[in-house]
């Protein structure tokens, strides 16, 4: 059993005692919001990270969800990607097409990935704008407080320094409120060019979950979610605050080990 708690304004916390409780437990939940995306109107629009997220979640291209998800309702984005052809190694899409989407029948014209034969400018244009089709065609559905996508659900990872999708800690694109998707060409993590979902995107969704797993994470997790005066303030995982929008944090027990909080980590 994950061990839950609520951080007053920080979300839920799941707290897995093991990787593959962690695994079972992502699997369920996007399992059971794809269900009710489903049921209310028709469509899954889920945007996926890089990085560990794709294995971990795993759990979803096996029996039981294989069979029960109805994979033909998704419509899948990418709250970041690299700008690096489709089959680089560091791509996203490559990861996660080789992890997941190639073992699910996924409809291949829902797969929303970036062009990857343009600059990272204009792949972030671009991006912009297929999204904006899908939000005219209601298979995203549009925040009710902004004009923003409302994606039933965008899965981040953390990194060490604190970002989420490819949002930096002090990088100006922290503060883009225009764009729905960004491009940055100085990412301190390599490869230096990707685009990103923009924080008011991230924070109109109605679903937002962060996976972080290690020891590596807990200092960052720490001000992610604890009151820790200003330095907290800077990191970008902070900054993810759903407006109307649920925030669940995916955490084992090595991540969650600098959380203060008694009820949490006794
Ligand atoms: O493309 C990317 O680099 C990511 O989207 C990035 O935001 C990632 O999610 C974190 O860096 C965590 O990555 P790990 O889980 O592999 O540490």
């Amino acid at each position: 059993m994950a061990l839950s708690g609520v951080q007053k304004d920080r979300g839920d916390l799941r707290i897995h005692e093991s990787m593959d409780e962690l695994k079972t437990d992502l699997a369920d939940y996007i399992a059971e919001l794809s269900d009710v995306s489903v049921k209310e109107r028709g469509f899954f629009a889920i945007a996926l990270s890089g990085g560990s997220l794709i294995g971990l979640m795993g759990k979803l291209c096996e029996v039981p969800y294989n069979k029960t998800v109805d994979w033909s309702k998704w419509y899948i984005f990418w709250a970041d990607e690299r700008v690096v052809a489709r089959n680089h190694a560091d791509s996203n899409y490559k990861l996660a097409k080789d992890g997941l989407l190639s073992k699910v029948p996924i409809v291949p014209s829902h797969v929303h990935s970036i062009n990857d034969s343009v600059s990272a400018e204009e792949a972030a244009d671009n991006y912009e704008f297929v999204i904006r089709q899908l939000v005219k065609t209601h298979v995203v559905s549009v925040s009710e407080i902004n004009d923003c996508p409302k994606f039933d659900l965008i899965l981040l990872g953390l990194g060490a320094d604190g970002h989420i999708a490819s949002l930096f800690p002090n990088h100006p694109a922290l503060d883009e409120r225009e764009e729905w998707v960004t491009f940055i060409t100085d990412s301190p993590k390599p490869p230096p060019e990707r685009i990103t979902f923009t924080l008011p995107v991230i924070n109109s969704a109605s679903n937002v979950a962060v996976v972080v797993t290690g020891e590596g994470k807990a200092d960052a997790l720490h001000l992610a979610i604890e009151e820790v005066g200003p330095d907290g303030s800077l990191i970008p995982a902070r900054m993810v605050q759903p407006t109307m929008g649920k925030l669940v944090w995916f955490l084992d027990k090595q991540a969650a080990s600098k959380l203060k909080n008694s009820d949490l980590n006794s």
